[in-house]
């Protein structure tokens, strides 16, 4: 699914006024039955709701709702931001048609003196700006979001808690933006909801079609996307009843060292899980029997030291190479990863120390194989790209990097971000706080590996990968609790991730 900002959000808008056709009070009226039906399956007519309305589209959403679930029982106040200026549009005929119906009480905020006295029951709805802010709030209406973040209420905010920006939010003022405990944003997430930063502001959200134009979207270019389950299911080839393992591929994994195996043989199962045919795990040789104990699916070819990776095996017979999961950045190390990176003429994945190596030997990023995947957590992707002061920042430092150097890079977090050579960048919405825990990690490049060990595009491998990773730790969570979820659980639950993908399903 595409992802777009609010300038554009605003083209699919008059594009559908135009060509659907609508008139602009019909949609505003079809916004606002989204927000009040929703409204109205979780609250009942004892909450009295309390609007701060705008002087804008987002105000008349508002306006709207209140006149609608007034209708329905409610008992309503409505609260205007009134700056002088008369309003316009459609706000101003929903504001004369709330005169008309004359069942919510209508003030007008002046000054901070007019701000009401509510009861703590009361729902507060946020309808002061929306997409159409254009700058930090300050004066009159940020001393109201001040006001209203002061008070105890739960607050719902109509497509976006006021003064904040859809995108890039580096010059804004946190005190000035509504803290919402309920987000309802209209038809699209905003790009902003998806940075960690401001879930403070947005609270929990989701989001109401309000039937934009397929066609008005569909033209509107953008870079950004939600990966969606639909899609990734169309990236997972179906097998051939005639298929043997060597039609799955081989992967070679180097991971390990003495005191980390555990990075080794969780990264090695969620390969095997994810559907290699073949599995050769290389291995400090300490680590052998820890190995061919713990998975026995996959070969060993061991290391000639004893407790770390210092040389790699005849690449010949592998469709892909994973590295790094507790490699650790010895010398021998380095100087091995550094071989391999001349070398490789296969699809490959970095991770972890694999990563902390090239980010202290930053020259060696130009040898990157094209497509070659890196999978950094934010503190591994600091290393490689230097400081951010906040997502879109950093999101920003990933698209560059991956163009500059045709990788793909998967920026690992909450919504884990995924930059392609091409400048495209896919948030990913699967997985819960419960998948940050130790050797989490190891596992998504276990995955990704055996997806590319099958031939699957790295582009492909990357999304997929991380779709299925986060879908497995949420179908995981569903049975053993955020809480006591552990890595392995992952990959446990990795076969029940693929049977929720229709195409596997299917058989
Ligand atoms: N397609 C949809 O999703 C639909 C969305 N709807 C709703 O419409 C709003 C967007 O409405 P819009 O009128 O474009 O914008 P706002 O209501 O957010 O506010 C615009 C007015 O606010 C002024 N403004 C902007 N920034 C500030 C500021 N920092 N301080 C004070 N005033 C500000 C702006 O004036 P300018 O000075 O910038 O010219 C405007 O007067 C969307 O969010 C939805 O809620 C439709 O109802 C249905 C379709
Ligand atoms: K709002």
């Amino acid at each position: 699914m595409k992802l777009f900002s609010t300038k554009q959000i605003a083209e699919v808008d008059r594009f559908t006024i135009e060509n659907e056709p609508v008139t602009d009070i019909d949609l505003m009226e079809r916004a606002a039955m989204q927000i009040t039906t929703w409204i109205d399956q979780r609250f009942s007519e004892e909450n009295k709701m309390v609007f701060f309305a705008g002087p804008g589209n987002n105000g008349g959403d508002a306006l709207a709702v209140s006149r609608q679930l007034a209708e329905r029982g409610y008992r309503g106040a409505v609260y205007l931001l009134d700056f002088g200026k008369p309003l316009k549009g459609s706000p101003a005929i929903n504001w004369k048609r709330l005169e008309e119906q004359g069942k919510v009480e209508l003030h007008r905020i002046q000054s901070i003196d007019d701000f009401p006295e509510t009861n703590p029951s009361d729902i507060l709805i946020d309808g002061l700006f929306g997409s159409g802010l254009s700058r930090p709030l300050e004066g009159l209406p940020a001393s109201i979001v001040r006001k209203i973040n002061g008070l105890p209420n739960k607050v719902i905010a109509i497509d976006i808690p006021s003064g904040l920006m859809g995108e890039d939010n580096s010059g804004n003022i946190p005190e000035n933006i509504v803290n919402a405990y309920f987000t309802l944003t209209l038809q699209f997430p905003k790009i902003s909801f998806l940075f960690s930063e401001n879930e403070r502001y947005t609270g929990s959200w989701e989001v109401l079609p309000i039937g934009l134009h397929p066609e008005g979207i569909a033209q509107t270019p953008s870079k950004l996307f939600l990966v969606d389950k639909k899609e990734v299911t169309g990236m997972i080839p179906r097998r051939s009843r005639f298929a043997h393992k060597g039609t799955f591929g081989h992967a070679l994994l180097i991971a390990g060292s003495y005191g980390k195996m555990g990075a080794s043989v969780l990264a090695s199962k969620a390969c095997l899980r994810a559907g290699t045919g073949l599995l050769t795990s290389h291995v400090p040789r300490m680590g052998y029997s820890i190995i061919q104990t713990a998975v026995p699916e996959a070969m060993t070819s061991v290391d000639p030291h004893d407790s770390i990776f210092t040389e790699f095996p005849d690449l010949s017979p592998f469709t892909a190479v994973g590295i790094g999961p507790g490699i650790g950045v010895k010398s021998n190390t380095r100087k091995a990863l550094h071989e391999l990176l001349e070398k490789v003429q296969v699809p490959i994945v970095f991770d972890a120390d694999a990563l902390n190596i090239l980010s202290e030997n930053k020259e060696w990023l130009k040898q990157l194989p094209e497509n070659s995947i890196l999978t950094p957590h934010p503190g591994e992707f600091r290393r490689l790209a230097g400081e951010s002061v906040n997502t879109w920042e950093r999101i920003q430092q990933q698209r560059q990097m991956a163009r500059e150097l045709k990788v793909i890079i998967v920026l690992k977090g909450a919504f884990t971000t995924i930059a392609m050579p091409d400048g495209k960048l896919f948030f990913n919405a699967t997985g819960n706080p419960g998948m940050a825990t130790a050797g989490s990690g190891d596992t998504l490049t276990g995955i990704i590996l055996g997806l590319l060990a099958q031939s699957l595009p790295p582009q492909h491998a990357a999304v997929v990968g991380v779709f299925l990773h986060g879908l497995a730790g949420d179908l995981a969570a569903r049975k053993k609790s955020i809480n006591a979820l552990i890595a392995s659980d992952i990959t446990e639950f990795l076969g029940e991730a693929f049977l929720e993908m229709e195409s596997v399903s299917a058989f």
